[in-house]
């Protein structure tokens, strides 16, 4: 297998009616004394000249089973879509292809050389890093997932693939496709792509061989017109328009990503990041190591002044890309086999173009992983051992040379070959069905059982529960359930670390599973099995130290009458004697805590936590029966298991106090549920936000619809400020919900929350109708460190995106990115309408310090991070001092 570098060619548009012309790039001939020494000269096509894609190298190997990328690089309005497509009376590159593939079949089947010709192409679009199909209405088009297989081939699942008969029939669903793709105007250009295409053209021959051999050439092109890299000062994307923002944002972390693909393939690193954009996951298939076929970069380069930076990074780009060495590969077999069951069907596409017909392989391949095969080359995951051919739907390279299963030689006819095939596929799907059906009943089974046998204990004490019981049990399973969470918070908060959880990754697939369509539901089944195990495992080690510390308790009383006992490890035996108070000797309870420190120990983090909690809620029922001994030995008895917990010291403080002083007690009272006022979808993007906004204090008519900008912010100044805003905040916690439900503070500024409930905890921004500037925004954020945590990858535009609370060191670094000026958002942001919202000062006014220490506070606003001090009142000395 032979090598070749990227080849370049560099292109520069003519200057545009309304551009300055200046001489600030020009195009000079590299003199032939300096040639030899410039190790592969660019070449450089001046103006309105092309590529000469019919010369030997470029087009016409594509008939022989290879592969060809040409990729249009450079900066926004530098003629790469122009490059590309070109215009009616001056075809770009993709029309010329396509028409020139045409022309050579039709010359070769002239002379005899080409029996048979057929085309097929796929088009997609790169919007915001997400894979969009282009051959679907722009109206019903959804994302489509994309995936790496086992062999690291990656593919765009369900990207429809439409057989070609001529060049008209392809100009028809081109231009079509063309007209789905995702533009939009910036001050550099009216018609500026929003999207990287790509356009797939698969081409199979059959052709002829000196021994009247048939032999079928698998070739393939991949177009891609990327989107051009983009400088806000130039486009003028601004915050007042932040979807071109969000888009721009994507543009460059892609390229960025492309760009850092290319270096790292230039200095030999170890790991190539091909996987951190679904650009260059594509990508893959046409540059470095895994790279098959020719590449040839296409750089657009733009005239004057105003481009010359771009003209130079460009440049720049090219020259690193120019070392990259791709493989060659020929995709060729013998004669094809037809296979009865894959022989094409009639579909009518979904936008209305004219029926088209689409091979049995290919509409599997639109339902599903499997990467697109040749005809009759499905057979290796069956094991006959011919040669196979995974073509990916966008990047796929051909693979897999054809190893030929010599039909001819080998005396079958191919009647009699299809029928063996077509049984041994049978057989073999039908088989993988029947096991599959027999894991999923045995599972089903296991299910069931253990179901009901985690049932029976609970079903035995439900019905002898008494009344109190039932209470304290009711208090302890709201604990458990709410108070660390973010719904009806607890008065004391105890804080489970959140733990980090990618959401994004995609890992490989299996190709066999999806190819029998099985998805293992059972697995989830499972999961949730053991979690529940695992729960109920803990409630019981909860019950029996609950038990045993109630016994303790209860041997401490003065008069035994109250007693907290546990004749079983159910919780259901709990008893709680409200009528008479409680008294423990300091010694005994002294005592406890040592015979616990030494189990504390021994307890996981988690299962700490949840034992504190049943003591507070515990100590929470006996302070409310006016009992606060009992609840301030309960208190302490909690503090040992989680003695970092401030409210909780703070709690303890205040009940001492009051029973030193014979006061009563009143906890604050128990915030109430709300479970029944949120949306029960997260996906009800409107009715969330909806909901949320209308009943949020601080912005009751924030909406577009309830008033105007300038009444919303009239009434966002009378309103509370964000602090007292933020204590309403539900703190989200549990590893489920870990952002904070925030509300847009200013509708004017149109965007922007950040309502943070404390140091550690977290922040999140609410999308509402901002989701893309929110995107951009948490993008930028994971360039520098900050974790995101999407709650739903396939919900980008709804609900919340949270991040944990940056450190010190994030935020400065924040801060140094936007001082580096990289980031148009960040600076904007700093002197933009965040001013309107700070939560220190009144707004509007202007903020004290010096310059770095304004923005070192406006980045805090930015994350919504506040000092602990102050803020969150946990003044714990000072009670102290008044306990004297
Ligand atoms: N070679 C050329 N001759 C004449 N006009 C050109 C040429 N190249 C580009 N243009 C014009 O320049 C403008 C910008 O071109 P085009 O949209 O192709 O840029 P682009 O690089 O694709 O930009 P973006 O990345 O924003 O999509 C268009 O109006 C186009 O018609």
């Amino acid at each position: 297998m032979s090598t070749q570098p990227v080849q370049i060619v560099a292109r520069i548009r003519p200057p545009l009616p309304n551009e300055q012309i200046d001489d600030a790039i020009s195009v000079l001939p590299i003199p032939s004394s300096q040639r030899l020494a410039a190790a592969r000269p660019f070449r450089l096509l001046p103006g309105y000249q092309y590529l000469r894609l019919g010369q030997r190298r470029i087009l016409p190997p594509l008939l022989k089973g290879h592969t060809l990328t040409i990729l249009a690089y450079g900066p926004t309005s530098s003629g790469k879509t122009f490059t590309m497509e070109g215009s009616p009376a001056e075809p770009g590159i993709i029309p010329r292809s396509v028409g020139l593939l045409f022309k050579l079949s039709e010359e070769g089947k002239d002379n005899g050389e080409i029996t048979n010709f057929q085309v097929h192409m796929s088009y997609l679009e790169l919007y915001k890093d997400d894979a969009f199909d282009l051959l679907v209405s722009q109206k019903t088009h959804e994302k489509l997932p994309i995936r790496t297989n086992a062999k690291g081939e990656t593919f765009v699942v369900g990207l429809t693939r439409v057989p070609i008969s001529s060049f008209s029939d392809w100009e028809k669903v081109f231009r079509t496709a063309s007209q789905n793709r995702t533009t939009g105007a910036t001050l550099l250009n009216r018609a500026s792509s929003r999207s990287h295409a790509m356009l797939t053209v698969e081409i199979e021959v059959t052709a002829h061989t000196a021994e009247t051999r048939e032999i079928t050439y698998s070739g393939k092109i991949n177009l891609v017109d990327l989107a051009g890299s983009e400088n806000n000062k130039h486009t003028g994307n601004s915050l007042a328009n932040p979807t071109r923002l969000a888009e721009s944002a994507a543009i460059n972390k892609s390229l960025s990503t492309l760009g850092q693909v290319v270096h790292a393939l230039n200095t030999g690193a170890s790991r190539i990041p091909y996987r951190d954009s679904n650009l260059t996951r594509l990508l893959s298939a046409s540059l470095g190591g895994k790279a098959l076929g020719k590449t040839i970069l296409l750089c657009n380069l733009a005239p004057g002044v105003k481009f010359r930076s771009d003209v130079l990074n460009t440049l720049n780009f090219a020259s690193r890309t120019k070392n990259i060495e791709t493989k060659t590969v020929v995709n060729e077999r013998e004669k094809p086999l037809p296979v009865e069951h894959l022989k094409e069907k009639e579909i009518v596409d979904r936008q209305g173009l004219p029926a088209r017909r689409v091979s049995m392989q290919n509409r599997r391949a639109s339902s599903s992983l499997i990467p697109a095969l040749g005809v009759g080359s499905r057979i290796p995951s069956y094991g006959t051992g011919a040669s196979s051919r995974l073509s990916g739907f966008g990047f796929g390279a051909a693979v897999g040379a054809g190893s030929g299963t010599g039909t001819a030689k080998a005396g079958i006819d191919d009647e009699e070959l299809n029928e063996r095939i077509n049984r041994a596929v049978e057989a073999e799907v039908r088989k993988r069905l029947e096991e599959h059906e027999k894991r999923r009943l045995e599972e089903e089974e296991r299910l069931r059982k253990s179901q009901e046998h985690e049932q029976l204990p609970m079903e035995r004490t439900s019905s002898s529960e008494p009344m109190l019981e039932a209470e304290v049990k009711m208090e302890l399973d709201d604990a458990q359930a709410n108070m660390f969470g973010d719904e009806g918070a607890e008065d004391i908060e105890i804080k489970i670390e959140e733990e980090e959880e990618e959401t994004e990754a995609v890992e490989p697939m299996d190709v066999d599973q999806v190819l029998l369509g099985v998805r293992n539901d059972s697995e989830i089944k499972v999961k949730m099995e053991g979690l529940e195990r695992k729960y109920k495992d803990h409630i019981a080690q909860l019950e029996a130290q609950l038990a045993q510390a109630s016994t303790s308790i209860g041997t401490a009383s003065a008069n035994g009458s109250s007693s907290l006992s546990s004749s079983s490890s159910s919780m259901s035996s709990l008893h709680v004697d409200s009528h008479t108070p409680l008294t423990l000797d300091s010694g005994l309870s002294v005592a406890g805590s040592i015979g616990e420190a030494s189990s504390v120990e021994a307890m996981s983090p988690v299962s700490k936590k949840k034992m504190g909690r049943t003591y507070v809620a515990l100590a929470r029922a006996y302070s409310e029966k006016n009992d606060l001994s009992t609840a301030l030995t309960l208190y302490r008895h909690a503090a040992a298991f989680v003695p970092d917990n401030a409210k909780l010291k703070e709690r303890i403080i205040d009940v001492e106090w009051a029973v030193k002083n014979g006061k009563s007690y009143v906890p604050t009272p128990k915030r109430q549920h709300h479970r029944e006022e949120k949306p029960k979808s997260k996906s009800s993007k409107s009715s969330r936000s909806h909901s949320s906004r209308s009943s949020h204090p601080l912005n009751p008519t924030s909406s577009k619809e309830e008033g105007s900008s300038r009444g919303a912010r009239e009434n966002m100044e009378n309103l509370p400020k964000l602090d007292s805003g933020v204590e309403n905040t539900p703190l989200k916690s549990s590893k489920r919900k870990r952002s904070v439900s925030c509300e847009p503070i200013d509708s004017e500024s149109d965007y922007v929350l950040v309502a943070a409930p404390g140091p550690g905890v977290g922040f999140g921004v609410d999308l509402g109708n901002i989701d893309e500037e929110a995107e951009a925004e948490a993008t930028e954020a994971d360039e520098f460190g900050a974790k995101i945590l999407r709650r739903s990858p396939r919900k980008k535009t709804t609900g919340s995106l949270s991040m944990r609370s940056p450190s010190v060191v994030d935020k400065r670094k924040m801060l140094g990115m936007t001082l580096a000026g990289g980031q148009q958002i960040e600076r904007d942001r700093l002197h933009g309408p965040m001013d309107s919202i700070s939560s220190h000062r009144t707004p509007g006014t202007p903020m004290r310090g010096n310059a770095n220490t304004r923005k070192t506070r406006k980045v805090s606003e930015l994350v919504g991070y506040r000092d602990e001090v102050g803020e969150e009142g946990l003044d714990v000395k000072q009670k102290r001092a008044r306990l004297g």
